[in-house]
């Protein structure tokens, strides 16, 4: 039997939540080998984010009408049928329900439909549907590491107006590989000057798109590549590459330089090499297969003029785009991820020439990845110095680095330090 975008929707929040698998790549599997139409997969990704994102405060909305804990499928199913009556206009109340009392049928009996219809009716008869949890662990549905963390860091004013921002949809944001491209239902970033700016749109199944004339990255991440200060001649290596976004955004600048694009996984290098080809850009780029940590050991000294280390992170920035990364932490992440980070500098530096610059980036907002870091590399190495960054919208710059967090400008939070070798 076809499943259906509600049935497909279930599978992959189990997935989620039963296997720990990543919230996109269970939807892209599931939706692959599904038959449903365009409109139906958008209504199965956001019935997948909508659940992620609202986890905890959905738990909350039905906690008072479950006299017993029902199966993890079952109770995932009450939580993806609340998300729909709570928050999702479009869908009919009646439609949600009666969709959610199939699915346990043909899961588990009539015994377990009759149970689905009766926490459903009882929630929606009582009026704890309009009331709201007062803290934030469960109305933003952060989990307790991350909200302590980030009030420690920011404190309560700003941790309020980040949870906030992070309940408003992300908008799409584009990078214009043809400065002239026009491209419908976009406007241009106040950011920067290579990007465009949608509320909403499939934009990957554009002709321009297509064509190479544009691609999907966000505002903040375009900001990296400019900082290079790219003449057009340099040998450049990108550390830490895939899937290509900053790695094609620098090949544009060369003229007769040449890029090494670096990543763990095979199959992540094929993204870099699919994008270059897109964008027009795959004679700069060759892709080689090898650990940044190691890039003195595989180069030597003193090889490249320009090294990017957009370095493998907690990617707490990205939390708006892909709810899925606030379940994935523990206090431990962040300092192990600071030693492969700081492991992945000391390499690159030693293989960057005289006057050349180092740009170090990440898409977190903590800052034991990213000012924590900064400083210890300063300090262990005197042959280096912070160059200051600057920039129009001067609330984005912090100690001279690029600090952006998620309410600012509704971008990712992205963090760069840009680093000359004396
Ligand atoms: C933040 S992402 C890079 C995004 C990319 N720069 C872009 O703009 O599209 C970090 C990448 O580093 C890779 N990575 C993680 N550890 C690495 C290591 N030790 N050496 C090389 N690449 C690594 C991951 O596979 C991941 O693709």
């Amino acid at each position: 039997m076809k499943k259906n975008a509600r049935q497909i929707a279930l599978d992959v929040l189990n997935d989620i939540f039963g296997n720990d698998a990543y919230a996109n790549i269970s939807l892209d599997r599931n939706l692959r080998d599904s038959e449903l139409s365009p409109v139906d997969k958008n209504f199965v990704t956001a019935l997948v984010y909508g659940v992620v994102s609202k986890k905890a405060l959905l738990e909350w909305h039905i906690a008072p009408f479950l006299k017993k804990q029902p199966k993890p499928w079952a109770k995932m199913l009450l939580l993806l049928t609340v998300d729909q009556i709570l928050f999702m206009d479009k869908v009919p109340t009646s439609a949600a329900v009666d969709e959610a009392v199939k699915i346990a049928k043909r899961h588990d009996g009539q015994a377990t439909a009759n149970f689905i219809n009766a926490v459903l009716r009882n929630f929606m008869r009582s009026d704890h549907r309009n009331e709201e949890p007062k803290d934030w662990e469960t109305k933003y549905s952060m989990p307790k590491l991350l909200l302590d963390k980030m009030v420690r860091q920011f404190g309560g004013k700003r941790t309020g107006e980040i949870l906030e921002s992070l309940e408003v949809p992300s908008h799409v944001s584009l990078r214009k590989v043809d400065p002239n491209v026009i491209v419908a239902d976009s406007c241009p970033s106040v950011l920067t000057e290579s990007a465009l700016i949608a509320d909403s749109g499939n934009f990957a199944a554009t002709e321009a798109f297509k064509e190479g004339k544009i691609t999907i990255q966000d505002e903040s991440s375009q900001l990296v590549a400019p900082l290079l200060e790219i003449a057009g001649g340099e040998n450049i290596l990108d550390a830490c590459a895939a899937p290509g976004g900053k790695t094609t955004h620098m090949a544009q600048y060369l003229t007769t330089g040449h890029i090494t694009a670096l990543d763990l996984y095979d199959h992540k290098l094929e993204l870099i090499r699919q994008n270059a080809e897109r964008l027009h850009v795959a004679d700069k780029i060759t892709t080689q297969n090898a650990d940044a940590t190691q890039i003195f050991e595989t180069f030597g000294e003193e090889k490249f003029d320009r090294i990017l280390v957009d370095a493998p992170c907690s990617g707490i920035g990205l939390i708006r785009r892909k709810p899925d990364v606030r379940y994935r932490k523990e206090s431990s992440d962040f300092l192990n991820l600071q030693e492969i980070q700081l492991e992945i500098l000391a390499s690159a530096s030693k293989s960057l020439k005289k006057s050349g610059i180092m740009i170090y980036s990440t898409c977190t907002i903590f800052d034991e990845e990213n000012f924590d870091v900064v400083h210890k590399f300063l300090e262990t190495h005197p042959d280096f110095e912070q160059v200051e960054i600057s920039h129009e919208k001067s609330n984005l710059i912090k100690e001279g680095c690029i600090f952006i967090t998620p309410e600012l400008y509704h971008t990712d939070g992205f963090f760069v330090a840009k680093f000359k070798k004396n």
